[in-house]
């Protein structure tokens, strides 16, 4: 369902995980099935023992564009001695195939992998790279690093702070049990399945069925059940509408791009108008659920699968094509007045983008800058507070070509705010942000 996509933060990631299931049927290349006795002769290969040392064992942090396209099996099969903290036992030998090369080039190679304790029996199964599980075994994310304060700020917060309920015309959903401070992380999910979006591309529709069906048959039972009870969406196979309606995209710590299905997060419904959004920590390999209003006791939990600012019939038809559903969300079903209100706004927030772009490319940095200032004002409105980054970033631009250094840091630094508020610590919106904050310090000193 969701993609870390919005746009750097989390909704517009919504849209990516539908499409993928219909172009990736439509897109696949053949694949070669390998055996894990092949993959391993062919890991002990001279050729390919000698890149060993520069694959597995990333440091945090972002990782570089240079990295090489297989490693060895890390975990228990690899490298990886047992005694480092990082090491993973994995439940099941992995099962792995090499993806089709160009002939100078060394094959990709994917494998499932599956951890049936990770935190504490929730259990995992990944279909990636040999490379991306090696850089998520080299980033700790496997063994369970518990948040001891966790218990105790659930309590202070009034319990459980959700449930899942049967949801009128729209199958079940999930609905607020106590009242949800804004900004609030009421959910903390993680994910059963989580595969690369490689391997969904290159691999033939049957060969993807079967390993993906495998993958979620070794997870514990309970979290097995859970997945293969989740609402299905178009689609003739069972794993391709499952993971067509469930899942969201997230990009990796070594930006590669998966397809996760989280189940208690697959549970919450579509809103034009969401109250809560979600951003996913690399490290923790964590959807974290947030409230960006406050939520009553009763409200259904609401986040947007659609691309911010879309108008009312651009959404319908987007969640129309992507999604299969007619969305009944309150303001698609709101008085024609008030959809016509909402439309009208977001006509002029797009015309006034357009403007601002002409402004600032003729010079005309005063005129774009009150109209950013009106574009934030729109996005409160609207209820989009994801974009104020944006157009904080904006504003922090203009400010500096018009050589207020004073505004520009004002602005940069409340786009890093909000960056950190709204988007995943990595992304590059955040590094952006962070880089112009640094300049502008560094010609202030
Ligand atoms: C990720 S699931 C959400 C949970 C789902 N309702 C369930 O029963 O598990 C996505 C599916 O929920 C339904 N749905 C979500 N938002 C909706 C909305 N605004 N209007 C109608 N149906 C919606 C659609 O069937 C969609 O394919």
């Amino acid at each position: 369902m969701h993609a870390d996509v919005f746009d750097p933060v989390s909704m517009a990631t919504v849209t990516t995980a539908a499409e993928f299931a219909r172009s990736s049927i439509a897109a696949m290349t053949p694949a070669l099935p390998l055996s894990v006795q092949l993959l391993l002769s062919l890991l002990l290969t001279k050729s390919y023992a000698s890149t060993l040392t520069q694959c597995p064992n990333k440091p945090p942090g972002r990782l570089g564009e240079d990295r090489l396209r297989t490693c060895p099996l890390p975990g228990d099969l690899g490298i990886i001695p047992e005694h480092e903290p990082t090491a993973v036992s994995w439940s099941f030998a992995p099962r792995c195939m090499a993806a089709p090369a160009k002939p100078d080039e060394v094959p990709r190679v994917d494998c499932l992998f599956t951890a049936a304790d990770f935190r504490n029996g929730h259990g995992i199964s990944v279909v990636t790279s040999t490379t991306a599980a090696s850089n998520l075994v080299g980033l700790g994310v496997f063994p369970d690093s518990p948040d001891p304060a966790a218990a105790a700020r659930r309590r202070a917060a009034g319990g459980r702070a959700y449930e899942v309920v049967d949801v009128p015309g729209k199958g079940k959903g999930v609905v607020a049990r106590r009242k949800i401070r804004k900004d609030e992380i009421f959910i903390v999910d993680y994910p059963a399945v989580l595969i690369g979006i490689d391997f969904l591309a290159d691999a033939k529709p049957h060969h993807r069925r079967r390993v993906i069906k495998q993958a979620i048959n070794q997870l514990p039972e309970r979290t097995r059940d859970r997945v293969y009870g989740l609402s299905r969406g178009d689609g003739t196979y069972e794993v391709d509408s499952i993971l067509g309606a469930n899942s969201n995209s997230v990009t990796l710590a070594d930006g590669e791009l998966h397809v996760g299905v989280f189940p208690e997060v697959a549970r919450i419904n579509h809103s034009c108008r969401p109250n809560a959004y979600y951003r996913f920590s690399q490290r923790r390999l964590a959807i974290e659920v947030v409230a960006y209003v406050p939520i009553e006791a009763g409200d259904e939990i609401l986040m947007s699968y659609v691309p911010l600012g879309l108008k009312h019939d651009e959404r319908r038809k987007y969640l129309r094509d992507n999604w299969g559903f007619e969305c009944r969300c309150s303001l698609c079903h709101a008085p024609e007045s008030e959809i016509s209100e909402s439309q009208g706004r977001r006509r002029q927030m797009n015309e006034m983008k357009q403007t601002l772009q002409d402004a600032r490319r003729d010079g005309y940095y005063k005129e774009a800058i009150t109209i950013a200032g009106d574009l934030l004002q729109f996005t409160e409105w609207e209820g989009m507070p994801l974009l104020t980054p944006e157009y904080h970033d904006t504003l922090a631009d203009l400010y500096l070509l018009k050589g207020d250094m004073a505004n520009a840091t004002r602005y940069a630094r409340m786009a890093l705010n909000g960056w950190v508020q709204f988007g995943s610590v990595d992304d590059d919106q955040l590094e952006n942000s962070r880089r112009l904050l640094q300049g502008l310090a560094n010609t202030q000193s």
